[in-house]
């Protein structure tokens, strides 16, 4: 048997929480061959309390035979102490009347304190994965919070677009979503997002060629995937939340175990590639193998998604200028 590595996950007792602690401690994540020690961060009011522990029975009462031990918590340094893993959940949900700006500043508050924490606590190895919205700058608050871990170790969050990607695809063009290779969403988990299916593949043959639809791809393919979070909200009244905790779980999983060179999303601090300013939590294609992840370099970008590639990025930048003050 494998050592307990520690995963922490923050936000536990959230919808999100419910969909992804008991797949995390089913071995879903990280294998069905290694024992995880799950530590939990949810806020200190009574009632969040109150639902952690309940979440804490359920997992006790699966008796899951990978769950090696339980942490709950409302303090960020026991959550995140020597951990290997980090799924950063749990976040301000934008209210009524509130604006983008307001929504970035107080989850700015959250990631500080969080990035700090990991900073001062965790794994020198921890993986970082942010969810919680506005989650690319969420990332990038918490990477620059934490400036004595490696910035590679920080991620957002852009499978679940990736994922949604595929599906659209695999229905337009008839094909199976497993057959389909080489997708790519460029830039921010909001709707400037740039899905893009220039080098898409199936079993080998280009599924551009394949769909040859250049209306379908700028009027429904794009604007359908950059706003299925809001069409889901729409439809249940709340965000998305099963198919948000899969994607954590693709995320990670990969991560970890590597894609055996199957290219995947993953929003990482820009090495300046692709004229993306370095630093910029940017989703970009990669590859994952020995716990790390290799971008895929040297893409042709075109006039369309260059276009498409700086609109997504002007968005991060006026996020991140917006929360810079905080940064020092
Ligand atoms: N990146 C993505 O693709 C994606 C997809 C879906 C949802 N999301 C985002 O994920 C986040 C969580 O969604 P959800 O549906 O689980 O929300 P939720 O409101 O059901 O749960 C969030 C939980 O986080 C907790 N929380 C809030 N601030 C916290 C803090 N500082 N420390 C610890 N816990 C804290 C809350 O008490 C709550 O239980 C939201 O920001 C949502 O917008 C991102
Ligand atoms: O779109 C949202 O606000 C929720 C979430 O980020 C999603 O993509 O489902």
């Amino acid at each position: 048997m494998k050592t307990p590595v520690r995963v922490a996950v923050t936000g536990a007792a959230g919808q999100i929480g419910y969909a992804l602690l008991f797949r995390i401690a089913s071995g879903e994540m990280l294998g069905k061959d290694q024992p995880v020690i799950l530590q939990m961060l949810e806020l200190p009011m009574e009632k969040a309390q109150a639902a952690l522990k309940g979440v804490m029975m359920e997992l006790e009462d699966c008796a899951f035979p990978l769950l090696a031990g339980m942490v709950g918590t409302d303090d960020p340094k026991v959550a995140f102490k020597d951990a290997d893993y980090a799924l950063l959940v749990g976040a301000m949900p934008r209210g009524p009347g509130m604006e983008r700006k307001d929504l970035l500043l107080k989850n700015a508050e959250i990631f500080t304190v969080q990035g700090k924490a990991l900073n001062d606590v965790a794994s020198r190895n921890v993986k970082v994965l942010v969810v919680g919205n506005p989650a690319n700058t969420n990332a990038y608050i918490a990477m620059k919070s934490a400036p004595s871990l490696p910035a590679k170790n920080f991620t957002a969050m852009l499978r679940l677009d990736h994922n949604r990607a595929l599906s659209q695809l695999a229905s337009k063009a008839g094909v199976a979503v497993a057959d389909i290779e080489k997708m790519v969403v460029w830039g921010n988990h909001s709707p400037t997002m740039y899905p893009d299916y220039r080098f898409a593949t199936v079993n080998g043959a280009s599924l551009k060629d394949k769909i040859n639809d250049a209306d379908w791809n700028a009027n429904t393919f794009i604007p359908v995937v950059g706003k299925r979070g809001a069409a889901i909200i729409e439809a249940r009244g709340l965000s998305s939340a099963a198919s948000a905790a899969n994607a954590a779980i693709d995320h990670m999983r990969d991560w970890a175990l590597g894609t055996n060179g199957k290219w995947v999303t993953m929003g990482v601090p820009s090495d300046g590639s692709y004229g993306i300013p370095e630093g910029v939590m940017y989703g970009v294609p990669v590859t994952c193998a020995n716990g790390e992840y290799t971008r895929i370099e040297g893409l042709p970008v075109d006039d369309f998604s260059r276009a498409a590639m700086d609109k997504t990025l002007a968005e991060l930048e006026e996020e991140r200028a917006g929360v810079a003050h905080l940064l020092g």
